[in-house]
């Protein structure tokens, strides 16, 4: 069986326990890798790695420097196909899903800032006749970055190339339950010659790994996504060496529907939007608000819709919906469906495990499902589920959209349907999210902050935002006297 080690100083190291967490394929339930349990030890490794390479990668021209990093992104479009398997082996999302967006977009965040430091300048301010002042914008030394299992390369490289392009040397930690593609960037890194130590991947869970490297005093800032829980807990971690902190936790996004709205776009977007990867993106909109007028019509449809989904071996081109991640998400994931009965929801379609025949029969497979009846400040429309589960919920006016929009401790995204312009631009400045979409869900442009407010995280990822989190701007005042 393969096993996977970590990637420290450019070389493939077992971790010092000597021990290895099993990887499991979530689509038939079987092992099929390990992967290092890594420790303080190996984090101490990868530290001590980075900060020997940091001096001279920091003062490399950014030429240099985007040079490598283009050539990790040609490295990863040649190698698509192999990682999109990879991928979908690993997660249980449909291999197209892998295909079309997990590894491109990988590619793209390594060519993105590889071309973003390029064209990044600093500031100067003139203090009249006296003095000019300018911006120096300095790598910080060695960064971690920590991401989950839901896109495990997108997210590990949208943290990792902003770092690296600005002069930071990096330990990063995938998720245990995810470790493949990481695994294989690792290999192409040392295949196109990334300085030893530049790059250092420690494999192992949260608390073995995750949290030496938070608390680590040479480590100067944490780029986090996952779990809100878990980011309050690096938080607090973090907090006595005021570290820097970027934190792109979970969300409970309102997709909102009024009567004006393009129905068919409507629709499908909004299907889109609640099953896109089985749910497990933090930007799926998991609550649909559909305007009174509609929802008895919308309501009709978005089932029919739903029920036309295909759950299926993510290997099948046909699949819309693969595995969940684990046995374990996915009894968290039916057990809010059973809160939901609870609390007086009806469930209009799915609501349960799906055994699937063949290869996938102990695979962790659910049923897309849609709850209407739940009062806005349930549990089940306040908390993430992270999983293929949408909650109805019609209101009659537009302050009401905006107030159960605004009703849950989270504020990542919304997606927002109407053909009124300006209350398009009403609502988009009312609702408290780092994102809003008017007639479209998740189009991305990574040249935008990407992050979201209340317990959906601080700071903001994307664009120069991201090189200026990974950096610490010095004033320079010089007196022209
Ligand atoms: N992007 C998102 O918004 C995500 C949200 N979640 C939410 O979080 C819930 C729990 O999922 P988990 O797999 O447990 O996600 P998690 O937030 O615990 O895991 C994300 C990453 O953080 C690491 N980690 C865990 N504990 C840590 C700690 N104390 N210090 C440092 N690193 C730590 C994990 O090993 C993984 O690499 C999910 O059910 C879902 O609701 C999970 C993954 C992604
Ligand atoms: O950057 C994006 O396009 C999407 C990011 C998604 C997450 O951060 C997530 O699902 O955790």
């Amino acid at each position: 069986m393969q096993r996977l080690m970590h990637y420290i100083h450019g070389q493939w190291c077992p971790p010092a326990s000597g021990e290895f967490l099993p990887v499991v394929e979530p689509a038939t339930g079987e092992v099929y890798a390990e992967v290092g349990a890594g420790s303080s030890a190996d984090v101490e490794a990868a530290v001590q790695a980075a900060q020997a390479a940091f001096p001279a990668w920091a003062s490399m021209s950014v030429r240099q420097r985007a040079h490598y990093l283009l050539r990790i992104a040609e490295g990863i479009e040649a190698r698509l196909a192999l990682w999109a398997e990879a991928e979908s082996r690993d997660t249980g999302k449909p291999l197209s899903l892998a295909q079309q967006v997990d590894i491109p977009r990988a590619a793209l965040n390594f060519e993105f800032f590889a071309t973003a430091i390029m064209q990044m300048a600093s500031e100067s301010y003139q203090t009249g006749t006296q003095a000019i002042n300018y911006v120096l914008r300095q790598p910080l030394g060695v960064v971690a970055c920590i991401s989950p299992w839901n896109l495990p390369l997108y997210l590990f490289t949208w943290k990792i190339a902003p770092a690296l392009a600005a002069g930071n040397c990096v330990v990063a930690k995938p998720s245990e339950l995810t470790p493949m593609t990481a695994t294989l960037l690792a290999g192409l890194c040392q295949e196109v010659g990334l300085p030893p130590g530049v790059l250092n991947i420690v494999h192992g869970t949260g608390s073995d790994v995750g949290e030496p490297m938070v608390v680590h005093p040479q480590v100067k800032a944490v780029s986090f996504t996952g779990g809100t829980r878990t980011g309050s807990r690096i938080a607090a971690l973090a907090a006595p060496q005021f570290k820097k902190l970027s934190l792109e936790l979970g969300g409970k996004n309102p997709t909102i529907v009024f009567a004006d709205a393009n129905y068919e776009q409507a629709l499908e977007m909004s299907v889109r939007a609640a099953f896109r990867n089985q749910g497990e993106i933090c930007l799926c909109g998991s609550r649909l608000l559909v305007e009174a007028s509609l929802y008895e019509r919308f309501k009709t449809d978005f089932v029919k819709k739903v029920q036309g989904l295909r759950v299926g071996d993510p290997l099948d081109p046909a699949t819309d919906l693969g595995a969940l991640i684990s046995d374990a998400h996915r009894q968290k994931v039916l057990s809010y469906v059973a809160l939901a009965k609870e609390e007086g929801g009806r469930i209009l379609t799915g609501g349960k495990a799906l055994e699937l025949p063949g290869r996938c029969a102990h695979g962790y497979f659910m049923e897309p499902t849609v709850i209407e009846g739940l009062d806005a400040h349930c549990r089940t429309n306040q908390e993430e589920i992270f999983g293929p589960v949408v909650t109805l919920i019609p209101f009659n006016t537009e302050e009401e959209a905006i107030y159960i929009a605004n009703a849950t401790p989270y504020g990542l995204s919304a997606s927002v349907w109407t053909q009124n312009l300006a209350r398009a631009h009403r609502v988009a400045a009312a609702i408290e999210a780092g994102i809003v979409w008017v007639n479209t869900w998740m189009l991305r442009d990574l040249r935008t902050p990407f992050g979201g407010v209340k317990a959906s995280g601080v700071g903001r990822e994307g664009g120069f935002e991201a090189l200026r989190f990974f950096t610490e701007p010095k004033n320079v005042c010089i007196s022209y006297e």
